[in-house]
């Protein structure tokens, strides 16, 4: 049964029963038409409390159900309206999630219980669509403009003491929502409904609405550039303040027609399912997640509290496992301990507003120069500098002095995993684990498997990342992995873009008018520029070993950019040097504002090398940038390092700031249409013969030549993942 009910004295509960989140498909919505209808025709019954089973409210509509024709049978704005009209006291007992449309269920109860522990929110626009069962109409009447406005637009999850702040929910309760709720529905029989019934509430405000929602529509726009779903959130709460209830509603329903129209929600949705499929990982072996268990992770130690070390500890330390952090000598380490403890006093802070005693969530970091210490730790996660020789000295070590069974993780962000594990005692048990910055809040981990990484060394390391909150995604090993190695052939193209005649910000501004969080030059200056400078000289590629007589433009016959290096050689290394593509207001600053030194430089770059000048449109910017990006995500598949686009996709949305309503570069070449990303590769290739990055990758043109079939259909042209390395 979908929902069910039982009678406790006569108070009805109806439990939604659908697992694993009780989300609110067509066959509950059946369900709870049924129920409500019998517990209110029901003379014993005096009040009705609802809940979820297994200790989950509501996950919302099925989102399964969007694009069919299940989602038009029984609405839930109707249901909302029946159960809000109900002359019997309807009380919502939170418990886990009441997320969508099962907190807009919950808004159409006249009461509100949650359990310490839950969440509750309107997550609607991270899936590119707004909240359709009356939620922009009920919750602006329940908590004013500006915070519903903050609850939709931004759909986050609302700790349940937050919503007793904001007034979302009436009571919060340690032990049981359920026994609190019917304890509330008993009190109530019999008092007055009316001002319970959220619709027929009048918003009140000293604001001068207009004004204030024109000024966010203006944030918004810059905040969600180019996403659809956030400008139609604040258009239905608009019509809150300006319309009755009922057309209110009426302009919800629209305004989620047309976004549905903009093609922006099922890219959303197929980035959201994507995420959960990504852990569901699977090995050329044919092993799969399900067959693999993973070891638990008791202890953790940390090397290096650089960038990424401070992350790594804390994201451990609120996923309660305890840390051993190390660093080189007695500076670094107090450097490290007190960037460490500042964002773990924050995180205190933040659990002590939630209500919970921070000790019992955040578990401890110790900190220590001796290696020694980490004879009893279960996994160990190296973060220090990217230079191989240093790695293996750190691995040799913690070879030596961990415990046999204990896992070995590098943080590296590219080198080779085998040749690290080769200098260990277990390299079955070694693994990348490479995480974004800053680790803490970046979502990705990106998961490396060598040659020889056991099973359950990949079990336990997907486990950790999903124990860490993260989007974990399984991949294998080669030169930069998956996202990095993407990077190459863009930013390659980026530069040439230059070369051209475009200049850092117009290439810029195009990327982020598509959608991405940062166009490359402005990351490339966030990241610094040393970095990639350092490795090319490594390389050979600048520096003292370029062979003599070498072209400027040209590396073993390809075309070649300098600009870079030239960039580096005149120490610009971006925002910390306060200039790099563009120039900062001091070192370290994050203003970027475009540079005349750069105009000049460029023009006299392409005065020197007689480069004709033709600079791109920005169609044409964005064209060769992610054709490029996409291209090299075709070799990936092909080699096996992604086992199929969802992957790739679900890296580029949340580690490199891909707009998620594009769905991902993936999504996005098969959106625009293959064999139109295929013809503009070609006709680029035949011109510029030197740039083999832009040579269609096989599996494009396979795929380009059926007409580019669905992505989900992919994975049958590409064949079992193997890896070649
Ligand atoms: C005019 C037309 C009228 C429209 C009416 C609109 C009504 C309303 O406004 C719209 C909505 O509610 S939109 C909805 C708004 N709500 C949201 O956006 C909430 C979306 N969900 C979440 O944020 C997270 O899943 C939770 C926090 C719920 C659980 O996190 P966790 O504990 O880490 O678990 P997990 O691994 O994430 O999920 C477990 C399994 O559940 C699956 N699944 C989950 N939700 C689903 C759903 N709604 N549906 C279907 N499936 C859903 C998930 O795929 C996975 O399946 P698998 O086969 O096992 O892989
Ligand atoms: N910074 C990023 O954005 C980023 C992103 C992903 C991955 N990575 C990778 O993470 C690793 C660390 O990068 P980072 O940016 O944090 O570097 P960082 O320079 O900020 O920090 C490195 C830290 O390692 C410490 N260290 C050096 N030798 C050590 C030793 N022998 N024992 C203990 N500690 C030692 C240093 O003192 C320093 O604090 C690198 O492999 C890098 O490629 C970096």
């Amino acid at each position: 049964m979908a929902a069910t009910r039982r009678l406790v004295n006569t108070v009805a509960v109806i439990t939604i029963n659908h697992p694993p989140v009780n989300a609110l498909s067509s066959s509950v919505r059946h369900a709870l038409v049924e129920e409500f209808g019998k517990a209110s025709k029901d003379p014993t019954v005096e009040a009705i409390v609802l809940n979820g089973s297994n200790g989950k409210f509501s996950a919302g509509a099925d989102i399964r159900e969007f694009g069919t024709s299940a989602i038009k049978t029984v609405s839930l704005e109707d249901i909302n309206g029946t159960i809000e009209a109900s002359q019997k006291p309807v009380v919502a007992a939170i418990e886990g999630i009441a997320l969508g449309g099962g907190l807009e269920l919950a808004l159409a109860c006249h009461y509100r219980v949650a359990d310490i522990q839950s969440r509750v929110g309107l997550p609607e626009v991270l899936i590119g669509i707004l909240p359709a069962a009356g939620g922009t109409q009920r919750l602006p009447r329940l908590i004013g403009i500006p915070a519903a406005l903050d609850v939709i637009v931004r759909g986050r999850h609302i700790p349940a003491t937050e919503a007793l702040n904001l007034g979302i929910v009436d009571e919060v309760v340690q032990g049981s929502a359920v026994d609190a709720a019917i304890q509330l529905a008993q009190k109530v029989i019999g008092l007055p409904l009316n001002k319970r019934r959220l619709s027929t509430l009048r918003i009140s405000s000293n604001l001068n609405m207009e004004d204030f929602l024109d000024t966010t529509v203006e944030k918004t726009k810059k905040q969600f550039r180019g996403a659809q779903a956030p400008m139609a959130c604040i258009e239905a709460v608009r019509a809150s303040v300006l319309l009755p209830y009922h057309r209110g509603v009426e302009k919800e329903r629209q305004l989620f027609l047309s976004l549905w129209a903009t093609g922006q929600p099922q890219a959303q949705q197929y980035a959201f399912f994507s995420e959960r499929e990504a852990a569901k990982w699977s090995h050329p072996s044919g092993a799969r997640w399900y067959s693999e268990e993973p070891k638990l992770v008791r202890t953790a130690a940390v090397i290096g509290l650089g960038t990424m070390g401070r992350g790594i500890v804390i994201s451990l330390s609120k996923a309660n496992i305890p840390v051993i952090a190390i660093e080189q000598d007695a500076y670094q380490l107090e450097m490290g301990k007190k960037a460490v403890n500042s964002l773990l006093e924050r995180e205190a802070e933040k659990l002590k507003q939630q209500g919970f005693s921070p000790g019992s969530k955040l578990a401890s970091v110790h900190f220590t120069l001796a290696f020694g210490e980490l004879q009893d730790v279960d996994l160990v996660i190296e973060a220090v500098y990217e230079n191989m020789e240093l790695k293996k000295e750190i691995f040799r070590k913690l070879s030596s002095v961990c415990k046999s069974n204990a896992f070995l993780c590098t943080n590296t962000s590219g080198l080779n995993i085998d040749e690290i594990a080769s200098v260990t005692d277990r390299p079955n048990q070694v693994i990348g684990t490479h995480f974004f910055s800053p680790a803490n809040i970046m979502k990705l981990l990106e998961v490396v498997r060598g040659q020889q990484t056991s099973l359950t060394t990949i079990a336990t390391a997907m486990n950790l990342g999903k124990i860490l909150g993260k989007v974990t995604v399984l991949v294998g090993n080669c030169p930069l992995f998956v996202g990095n190695r993407m990077l190459g052939p863009y930013l390659e193209q980026a530069s040439y873009l230059l070369e051209e005649g475009c200049y850092p910000e117009t290439v810029d501004r195009a990327m982020e008018e598509f959608g991405f969080a940062m166009g490359p030059f402005r990351m490339m200056d966030l990241a610094g520029l040393d970095v990639g400078w350092r490795s090319r000289t490594e390389k050979g590629l600048t520096g003292a070993n370029v062979p003599q007589g070498t072209p400027a433009r040209k590396r073993l016959g390809n075309r070649y950019s300098p600009l870079a290096d030239l960039l580096c050689e005149s120490g610009r290394f971006g925002q910390k040097t306060g200039k790099g593509w563009y120039q900062y207001e001091k070192p370290g600053g994050r203003t970027a504002r475009p540079d005349p030194w750069v105009k000049d430089f460029l023009q006299k770059y392409r005065k020197t090398h007689q480069i004709k000048q033709q600079p791109s449109n920005q169609e044409q910017i964005v064209e060769r940038c992610v054709y490029a990006l996409a291209n090299e995500g075709f070799r990936i598949l092909e080699d096996g390092i992604a086992s199929c686009p969802e992957d790739i996709d679900v890296i580029y949305n949340n580690g490199y700031g891909w707009p998620k309503y594009r769905g991902g570069p993936m999504y996005y070449a098969s959106f625009v249409g293959l064999p139109k990303v295929f013809n503009t590769l070609e006709k680029y290739y035949k011109a510029n013969a030197d740039v083999p990055s832009m040579k269609p990758a096989f599996l494009l043109k396979k795929l380009a030549a059926v007409g580019g079939p669905p992505i989900k259909e992919w994975r049958l042209q590409v064949g079992k993942p193997v890896n070649k390395l």
